[in-house]
């Protein structure tokens, strides 16, 4: 099994080329599934969440190819399966995703339940409610949801319990080819929801209000392909700039989406760097001092994102003061604290509250992760420890950071993949 291995590195110093988002890849490439003509998506990251979308497509009879330059294209004429089966849904929850594309188009999909994950036990009811009140028999058996429809999904009125990014992405393309109109009332607004409407309408789609917390839909009676690029990954932007920050380093990433970072960029500017931006790159500089404790608590879009939890934690473990970090997101998103005390941090967990008291040093340690963005805060943490840090089980990493050690040592982190 691969694993990483990084050294003390200075201050990191240089430009980054930010990817694709993964979490606006994955249902944009399960839209596939809506189109009648040929569909080719650009900027996808190459991570195996994308290699497990493609093969779940694929696994319904789609052709998928995987072309150059992170293109892929995706035909449907030949799809005439319907079932997302369970060795592809336990490598990837975002195959629920597959859901209300296949039940709009093709009437039926059997979805194999996704189980919990590390960070938490991830329901999916929001999902199975609101596909049910557009019309869908749903039941569930031997671990499968099975999900039918008499002819087309019917439009219609939800209001969402609890802020949900995948189940308003679900019921969002559910709804793009109903009969009639859908409301859909307190949707999540992340950025990625709104690529994905964005997306949808460039197929045909008629979706108003993506971005706010009430996305209205006019069914259309079919979608069409066409050339989409997805947006930059705010979270691989943000865990550079975190490694930038706790190594007092410069960077400027390039190739990304300000506009989608604001509660990150204000979180940074508050632990002590100067950040400056253009339409498409980022420039952090810590002017080498050592970054300020800042506090924060996870919330939905537009607020602080549970995605970038576990890397300020890491900023905070090295920072200047104590701070308090509270997730609201998942129930157990904090296993890299275990970790990061293993490397010499400070910090206790109450709840679901973790206070860390800022040091000047971390040590080297072999350490592993259970989660991708525990895994990622890790790797930040090796780059500022003294000696050597080994992350293993890095299979997690590879689900949503592209080239990462690659990317690293262009800015002067010692990072390397052992095999
Ligand atoms: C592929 C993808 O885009 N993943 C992101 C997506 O995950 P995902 O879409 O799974 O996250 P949700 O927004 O759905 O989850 C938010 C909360 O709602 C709960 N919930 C969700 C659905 C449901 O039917 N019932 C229910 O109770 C979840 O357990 C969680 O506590 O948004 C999360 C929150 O920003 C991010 O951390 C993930 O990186
Ligand atoms: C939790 C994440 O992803 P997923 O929903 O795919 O598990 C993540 O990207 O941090």
């Amino acid at each position: 099994m691969d694993k990483l291995t990084i050294q003390t590195s200075g201050a990191l110093q240089g430009q980054v080329v930010i990817s694709g988002a993964k979490n606006a890849a994955l249902p944009i490439l399960m839209a596939g599934v809506l189109a009648e003509t040929d569909f080719i998506v650009s900027n996808v990251p190459n991570l195996r969440d994308v290699k497990t979308s493609c093969q779940l497509l694929r696994c319904l009879g789609a052709e998928v190819s995987e072309l150059e330059d992170g293109k892929v294209s995706i035909s449907t004429q030949k799809l005439d399966q319907y079932c997302a089966p369970y060795d592809l849904v336990k490598t990837m929850r975002a195959s629920i995703l597959i859901l209300g594309p296949l039940l709009a188009r093709y009437g039926q999909a059997d979805v194999s339940l996704p189980g919990g994950c590390a960070i938490g036990a991830r329901p999916v009811n929001l999902h199975l409610h609101g596909l049910e009140a557009m019309g869908a028999q749903i039941e569930v058996q031997e671990g499968y949801i099975k999900a039918r429809v008499d002819g087309r999904l019917k439009g219609a009125h939800i209001f969402m319990d609890m802020i949900s990014v995948g189940a308003t992405e679900n019921l969002l393309m559910a709804a793009a080819l109903a009969d009639g109109e859908t409301i859909i009332e307190n949707a999540a607004r992340e950025p990625e929801v709104v690529d994905l409407a964005n997306c949808l309408i460039a197929m045909g789609a008629k979706i108003e209000g993506a971005g706010t917390d009430t996305v209205r839909i006019q069914g259309v009676e079919s979608l069409q392909g066409c050339e989409y690029r997805v947006m930059p990954d705010r979270i691989e932007t943000g865990s550079f700039l975190v490694a930038a920050a706790v190594t007092r380093g410069r960077i400027r990433c390039v190739s990304a989406d300000p506009g989608s970072l604001e509660s990150v960029l204000a979180k940074l500017e508050d632990a002590g760097a100067s950040i400056s931006s253009g339409d498409d790159w980022i420039e952090l500089d810590m002017h080498g001092n050592r970054p300020q404790a800042v506090n924060i608590k996870t919330v939905p879009y537009p607020g602080f994102p549970t995605d970038m939890q576990a890397q300020f934690c890491v900023l905070n473990a090295l920072a200047e003061g104590t701070a308090t970090i509270t997730e609201t997101i998942f129930e157990n998103r904090f296993m890299h604290v275990p970790e990061l005390i293993r490397m010499g941090a400070s910090m206790e967990l109450e709840g679901n509250t973790c206070i860390i008291h800022g040091i000047e040093k971390l040590n080297g340690a072999q350490v592993m992760a259970t989660d991708l963005r525990a895994s990622a805060s890790l790797v930040i943490a090796g780059l500022v420890a003294e000696g050597v840090t080994t992350v293993d089980r890095i299979y997690h990493l590879d689900r949503g950071y592209e080239h990462i050690e690659e990317k690293f040592q262009g800015l002067g982190g010692e990072v390397t993949r052992i095999s």
